[in-house]
């Protein structure tokens, strides 16, 4: 279980002036939970999920993983960046394998299990292309392959698929469910986007403007109802899937009222 508890972040700014970017924000992801972060522009989500990371620390507050104080970077969290990091003058199969080479693992079976990953996002085929003769999508699978390689308790996934097109994105959330559904791994997701968190999340949080506090909670199983009958169209028009948006939709334009009215 990954545990963040009362998490606080303020920040120095350049002017003086204390920037509080996390207030107090507290949830659970449990065993093969799938958690979204869900808000505007600025409202901590990288910072929080940075913070689980273990890239930045908690000004307040305390975030443990199965009882495990979070302090710094660590092989038991895999991150997938909104922009891929592959290493350009390195193949597919050895982008994969980088981290079982730090941790150690001989050449052939880092080889065999980066393969397997690359089988299991779909991508077998490219092992032995080079990043910029991927497209966008398919680099952002390597990037979830990769993550995958160190066998990770959670995958932290900040704002991934932000940066594809529609259609893209859409393949690429089916492609995650079922990465998520085969591995059971626990994930943290940020998003912008209201309908991606719907479809993906078992919890939805959704964070207010500065400072981020999460100001509403939901629980759901859309994604649970896609793993099993793998009708995403059906579900995103379902009347249940479109009050959600709605309901969600009306609590962050409220949220930014909030904001301009301050
Ligand atoms: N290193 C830093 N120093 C000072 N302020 C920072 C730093 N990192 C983030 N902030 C501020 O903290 C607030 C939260 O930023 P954060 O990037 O976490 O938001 P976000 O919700 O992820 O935004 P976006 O969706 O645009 O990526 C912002 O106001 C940002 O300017």
């Amino acid at each position: 279980m990954l545990k963040v508890d009362h998490a606080s972040v303020f920040f120095a700014a350049r002017d003086g002036r204390t920037i509080h970017a996390l207030d107090r924000v507290s949830f659970d992801i449990p065993e093969s939970g799938f958690v979204v972060a869900l808000g505007a522009s600025g409202c901590g989500k990288s910072t929080l999920l940075n913070a689980i990371a273990g890239f930045l620390p908690l000004s307040e507050g305390a975030i443990t993983l199965d009882g495990r104080a979070v302090q710094r970077p660590g092989a038991d969290r895999g991150v997938v960046f909104q922009r891929d990091s592959l290493l350009p003058w390195t193949s597919v199969v050895e982008n994969v394998a980088l981290g079982l080479k730090f941790a150690g693992v001989k050449r052939q079976a880092r080889n065999d299990l980066a393969l397997e990953l690359l089988r299991l996002v779909g991508l077998a085929e490219f092992a032995k292309s080079f990043p910029h003769e991927l497209s966008g999508g398919m680099r952002q699978r390597v990037g979830i392959a990769r993550a995958l390689a160190t066998d990770p308790d959670i995958l932290l996934m900040d704002e991934p698929f932000g940066a594809l097109d529609s259609l893209t994105r859409e393949q690429m959330q089916e492609l995650l469910v079922s990465v998520w559904a085969k591995t059971a791994k626990k994930i943290f997701f940020i998003t912008h986007s209201i309908e991606e968190a719907l479809f993906l999340g078992t919890q939805v949080l959704l964070m207010s403007p500065r400072p981020g506090r999460v100001i509403a909670h939901f629980d759901l199983d859309f994604v649970k109802r896609f793993a099993e009958t793998g009708d995403a169209r059906s579900i995103k028009a379902s009347p249940e899937f479109a009050q959600l948006r709605e309901e969600i939709r009306s609590i962050l334009h409220r949220g930014n009222d909030f904001r301009s009215a301050a």
